[in-house]
């Protein structure tokens, strides 16, 4: 409840109070632990580096964590560097890749997960969407749908990624966002000129 001058307290309006509920909700799913293994799909990319081999170390990285039982990896696919103010062709490239994963670990223990591998690897956060030698961004988590001020899952910018999708869609073509739509079909709204993989 909020303090007034004097120290009374004013309830909060039903719409706060909704949006309090369900950041509780939120909190509590992204600290559960699942009773059985989950499908999720975990976005990699590197521009700095030796890319490639990042990438190959991280798959390593992500396989020997407790809890993460099985990991394959998308097609990897070049991309120019996106920057808050639009695509950079200056700025060096992208390997982009998404490594479907199954997991025994909740959500947050699944991003400290992916955290840690990023800082063994030399990830710096000097800017937003700065230059890194690796990311690790959770896409999916089984069909969870959940915003908390840490974590959001569906990743909130993945709809508009085609470095994202593109990946995801070559490792499997029925991919669903969830609450969203058919991979697939978010591609084609994307507009890009077909995605340069292959079926794996
Ligand atoms: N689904 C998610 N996957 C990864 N990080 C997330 C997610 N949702 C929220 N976050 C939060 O975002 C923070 C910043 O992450 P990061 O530095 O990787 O952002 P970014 O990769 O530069 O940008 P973007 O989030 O647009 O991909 C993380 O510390 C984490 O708490
Ligand atoms: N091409 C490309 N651009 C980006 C990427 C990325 O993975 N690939 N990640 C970003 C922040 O996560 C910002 N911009």
């Amino acid at each position: 409840m909020t303090p007034l001058p004097g120290g009374r307290l004013v309830p909060p309006t039903r719409n706060t109070q909704a949006k309090l509920d369900r950041l509780a909700r939120d909190e509590v799913r992204a600290n559960e632990t699942p009773q059985h293994s989950v499908a999720a799909i975990l976005a990699l990319g590197a521009n700095l580096g030796n890319r490639a081999e990042t990438l190959d170390a991280a798959v390593r990285d992500l396989s020997d964590v407790p809890g993460i039982l099985e990991v394959t990896l998308s097609p990897v696919v070049d991309s120019v560097a996106v920057k808050l103010d639009g695509p950079d062709p200056d700025a060096p490239g992208y390997l982009n890749a998404v490594a479907r994963v199954r997991t025994t670990l909740s959500p947050r223990d699944l991003l400290a997960a992916g955290a840690e591998i990023e800082r063994a690897h030399g990830r710096e956060r000097l800017e937003r969407w700065g230059d890194r030698t690796l990311d690790i961004d959770i896409i999916t988590y089984g069909d969870l749908e959940i915003e908390t001020p840490t974590l959001t899952i569906p990743h909130p910018r993945a709809v508009e990624r085609d470095f994202v999708l593109g990946p995801w869609w070559a490792l499997d073509p029925d991919a669903i966002l969830p609450g969203v739509g058919p991979v697939a079909e978010l591609l084609r709204a994307l507009q890009t000129t077909p995605i340069e993989t292959e079926r794996p």
